[in-house]
């Protein structure tokens, strides 16, 4: 059945408004971090497969980093282990880290590979061992709260930071027409794996690869107030005072943290959006409104 009159007017206009984007965008790299929260439904995984095959089939070069916390709960939590988190970090004894290999190298990665694949596109999966893309050391991890004297400190284990990323392998993928799809695993310098919180790595690929935009798709439209209401854009300056304010917890916590990070790095803008929302990469990217909530350094 053809469409309407009204109706092809609408087409024609989402299409002509993308234009300006794709202009802009073409040869571009933009890192996409998938949160675990938001990948929870099949819908969801999907309309991001296509988004960024169409992404690539366009010009734009998306690489994508992704997380899978919730799945590597539910595997724990079949194999009798407890989940305990501190500030959003999981604490990795070393059994948490052979699960967090599994599900984030294995189970996660391969769907999103398989998923992009199916669409049409070229996906290919890394962990931070391949290639030692990720080379990584423990994170010494300490807080200090108004209460305390002296801050104190808290061993996470296996979590690791961020020591270097080696985005030639990266590049190279890029210029073959691949779509990298990068698990949060690091490599230390004697080869042992490091738990690392995903945002903190998109941020790191995304400074490591002067990223044009960097989205980092989560389970809420964005950052939120007190009141649950969106805000939009925010500073360095807002962003602490809704830190301290306990605004900003939990998970939130290392998103805004590697935000601010990836803008002062080098990234042109960083954006935290609803993973939830079906296409919510495309409306970002190609229409005047945009979604989520824009940080700026
Ligand atoms: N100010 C805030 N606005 C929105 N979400 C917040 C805020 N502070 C904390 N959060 C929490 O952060 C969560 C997102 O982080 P996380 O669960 O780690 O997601 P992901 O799996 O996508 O990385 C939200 O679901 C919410 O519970
Ligand atoms: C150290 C640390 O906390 N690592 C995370 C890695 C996965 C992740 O970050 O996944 P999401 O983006 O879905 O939260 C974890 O073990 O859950």
């Amino acid at each position: 059945m053809a469409l309407t009159a009204d109706a092809a007017t609408n087409v024609a206009h989402v299409l002509t408004e993308a234009l300006p984007y794709i202009q802009r965008y073409v040869g571009r790299t933009i890192v996409i971090k998938f949160g675990g929260n938001a990948m929870e439904s099949e819908d969801v995984q999907s309309s991001f497969a296509r988004d960024v095959v169409l992404m690539k089939t366009v010009g734009i070069n998306p690489v994508v980093v992704h997380g899978g916390g919730p799945q590597i709960g539910s595997l724990l939590k079949a194999l009798g282990k407890e989940s305990r988190f501190v500030d959003g970090l999981r604490v990795t004894d070393a059994e948490t880290m052979d699960v967090v290999e599994m599900v984030l190298g294995g189970l996660v990665n391969k769907q999103i590979v398989s998923l992009i694949n199916t669409h049409g596109g070229k996906a290919v999966g890394l962990t931070g061992k391949d290639a030692e893309l990720i080379r990584a050391r423990k994170l010494e991890y300490s807080r200090k709260t108004p209460e305390m004297d002296v801050p104190e400190i808290i061993d996470l284990g296996h979590v690791g930071e961020v020591a270097s990323i080696d985005a030639s392998v990266i590049q190279m993928l890029i210029q073959g027409d691949f779509i990298p799809v990068i698990a949060p695993t690091g490599v230390g310098p004697d080869g042992r794996a490091y738990n690392i919180n995903a945002d903190t790595v998109a941020g790191k690929v995304a400074e490591a690869l002067r990223a044009e935009k960097f989205m980092l798709l989560t389970n809420t439209s964005g950052i939120l107030d007190k009141s649950g209401r969106l805000l939009t854009g925010l500073s360095a300056r807002q962003v602490d005072e809704l830190i301290a304010d306990g605004t900003i917890y939990g998970g939130m916590l290392p998103k805004v943290r590697c935000a601010l990070d990836a803008v002062r790095g080098g990234v042109r803008t960083a954006l935290i959006l609803d993973g939830r929302v079906p296409h919510s990469v495309l409306v970002e990217l190609f229409t005047d409104e945009g979604i989520g909530t824009l940080i700026r350094g």
